[in-house]
């Protein structure tokens, strides 16, 4: 539950490598936004802005009323590489994501109360894994450990929900089940979220709002009817010249 504004935001890495350019939209509370764009274009670099991992070379973001300055607890990210503990159950795992919003000695200690361990199942049972709580990791589905990566990220109770390609490593099935209980997550706690896809038929089956970015532009920043044909191949074509918008289409 965050409004969030990006100002005329610039990412310059080193000397000559802009990532974004005069990036500028604001996501308000509570909408499912998805961003598009091809390799390069400068999707994981406004989702790690927004984490609070790196910082803009001009321009800001604000969450609410307040700029991003670092990471933030109620900003939590669910990443393509789930970075789960295998020997782990589903439910340690997700409990781990209390952790940000806990003190330096109860982190250490991984002492958890009573409601962050509520908070983990209920994570749990929104991603469909309540009954497989206590299985390990190492030994579910890619899709089933996507699922727990988000339940991890919900256990940390965020304003904001940001995701770099969460289905890019899964099969078509699994990439729609996992983005299935994603949007699930988001509108059961009407969450306002970020998610970065390259898959676009996925996309357009889930986002209310999209973002196309090409070269660190915004290039399209509309709904589900705007986004046709002829707006996918500005965002994506002649980019990359491997590369066709049908080769998108073709992998969802
Ligand atoms: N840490 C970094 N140092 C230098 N250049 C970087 C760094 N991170 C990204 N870049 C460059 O910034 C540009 C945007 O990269 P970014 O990873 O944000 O794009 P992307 O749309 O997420 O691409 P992909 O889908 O391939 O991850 C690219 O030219 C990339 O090479």
């Amino acid at each position: 539950m965050a409004k969030v504004t990006a100002d005329h935001v610039r990412k310059v890495y080193g000397e000559d490598t802009v990532a974004l350019d005069d990036a500028t939209f604001e996501v308000p509370d509570g909408e499912f936004v998805v961003l598009l764009g091809p390799s390069g274009a400068g999707k994981s670099t406004l989702l790690r802005i927004l984490n609070g991992l790196t910082s803009p070379t001009e321009g800001g973001i604000a969450i609410g009323d307040e700029a991003i300055t670092g990471t933030r607890a109620d900003v939590a990210m669910v990443f393509q590489m789930h970075y789960l503990v295998e020997s782990m159950s589903a439910y340690r795992n997700a409990l781990t994501g209390a952790l940000s919003r806990t003190s330096f000695l109860s982190s250490v200690l991984t002492r958890y109360d009573d409601a962050d361990k509520e908070m983990a199942l209920e994570a749990l049972d929104t991603v469909g894994l309540l009954d497989e709580a206590s299985q390990r990791v190492g030994s579910m589905s890619g899709g089933q450990q996507q699922r727990v990566g988000i339940a991890r990220a919900l256990t940390q109770n965020p304003a904001l929900l940001l995701a770099d390609e969460p289905v890019a490593s899964l099969d078509p099935k699994a990439a729609e089940e996992v983005m299935r209980y994603l949007k699930r997550a988001a509108d059961e706690r009407d969450l306002t979220s970020i998610v970065s896809l390259h898959q676009v038929n996925i996309a357009r089956e889930f986002g209310e709002r999209f973002i196309g970015l090409r070269d660190g532009e915004v290039v399209f920043d509309g709904g589900p009817d705007d986004l046709t044909m002829d707006v996918v191949d500005r965002i994506y074509y002649d980019s990359d010249e491997s590369e066709s918008p049908a080769d998108h289409l073709a992998e969802a």
